[in-house]
């Protein structure tokens, strides 16, 4: 086959970060944006990365899903908190038998894309990067970037590997993103959670970096009882993340530089927060299960409360 197509839906800090890495591999690229459109359509995209610094001074940028081409593959990395405009923003662009790659934290986003399109291939990443967008068309790559990839079928039964994966994750790869490819896509979306309930959560709720919620004794412990709880929301639909996750998460978050969460950056700047991907939908998931996850329905009331006020 002849090199695949990407679309990015959303050029933000993860969108363009992985959108730039794969046309800067040869890849053709085009990028969906808002506010930034006029900007990068001029001047195209500046990448600070810790891997190293580039730039693209041209790149497909459109502020129209109806004047992009279909592509081969699509990349959603809106905030989940746009995703009410997929209905709208997805089917122009897909190709028949193509890849909806849902590159969003949080549970129970691909069951919402199966809804909108048929006849796509559905996987689900989950991005261990630490990317900020610092102004229009500038991202700033700070940490990490590894994507764990799973494909998605209905009710989240484990797929196997497929060959769409498998040609993803070489294009991506070639790009110098490290790629992991899993058999459970609700396995590694509960397991992303680890992370980023307590972290996302505490942070804005408590007005901390992860660095302070790690030093202090209290937050520490805070972290590591919402940590359990998660797995045990995890153990409700039958997944089970063994014990030494936690102490991985922990170690990895003490190596991390200094970090603002994205939902922390989201407050701060008074956007809509993904209260309801991050928190609200695994909560529903699991009491459906008949588990009641108290600590994070807590937190999940505290951010409902915040996310109003902060933007009323
Ligand atoms: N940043 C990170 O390091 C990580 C992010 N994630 C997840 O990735 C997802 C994306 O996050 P992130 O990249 O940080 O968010 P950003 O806000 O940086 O990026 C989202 C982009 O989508 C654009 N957008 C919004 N609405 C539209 C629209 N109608 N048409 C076109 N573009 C639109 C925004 O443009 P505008 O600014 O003009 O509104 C923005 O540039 C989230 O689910 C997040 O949790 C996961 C792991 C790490
Ligand atoms: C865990 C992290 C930092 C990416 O690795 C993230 O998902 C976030 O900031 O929301």
């Amino acid at each position: 086959m002849d090199k695949r197509t990407y679309a990015i839906l959303g050029t933000g800090a993860l969108g363009g970060f992985y959108g730039a890495k794969l046309q800067k591999s040869g890849l053709e690229v085009h990028y969906l944006l808002k506010s930034d459109y006029q900007q990068v359509r001029e001047n195209g995209l500046i990448i600070q990365s810790k891997d190293g610094d580039f730039t693209l001074p041209q790149v497909n940028a459109y502020n129209d899903v109806n004047k992009m081409p279909q592509c081969d593959v699509v990349i959603i990395s809106l905030k989940t908190t746009q995703n009410q405009l997929l209905p709208d923003l997805l089917p122009p662009i897909v190709k028949n038998n193509g890849v909806v790659l849902v590159l969003q934290n949080g549970m129970d986003i691909e069951p919402e894309i199966a809804k909108i399109v048929d006849n796509v291939n559905i996987i689900g990443g989950l991005c261990f990067l630490c990317s900020n967008k610092v102004a229009p068309g500038h991202i700033h790559h700070l940490d990490y970037g590894q994507i764990s990839l799973g494909a998605y079928a209905s009710n989240y039964q484990s797929t196997g590997i497929t060959k769409q994966m498998e040609e993803i994750a070489s294009d991506f790869e070639k790009a110098g993103i490290s790629i992991e490819l899993l058999e459970d896509l609700l396995l590694a979306r509960w397991k992303k959670l680890v992370w980023n309930i307590p972290y996302n959560g505490l942070s804005v709720i408590l007005d901390g970096r992860t660095d302070e919620l790690m030093t202090d004794i209290h937050t520490h412990q805070l972290v590591e009882s919402l940590m359990r709880e998660v797995v045990v929301g995890a153990k409700s639909t039958g997944r089970i993340i063994p014990e030494s996750f936690i102490e991985t998460m922990l170690d990895y978050t003490l190596k991390m530089k200094p970090y603002r969460t994205s939902m922390k950056i989201d407050f701060d700047e008074k956007r809509p927060l993904e209260v309801e991907a991050i928190f609200g939908n695994p909560l529903r998931k699991a009491e459906l299960a008949g588990v009641n996850l108290q600590q994070i329905r807590c937190l999940y009331q505290q951010l409902k409360f915040l996310d109003m006020r902060n933007r009323s």
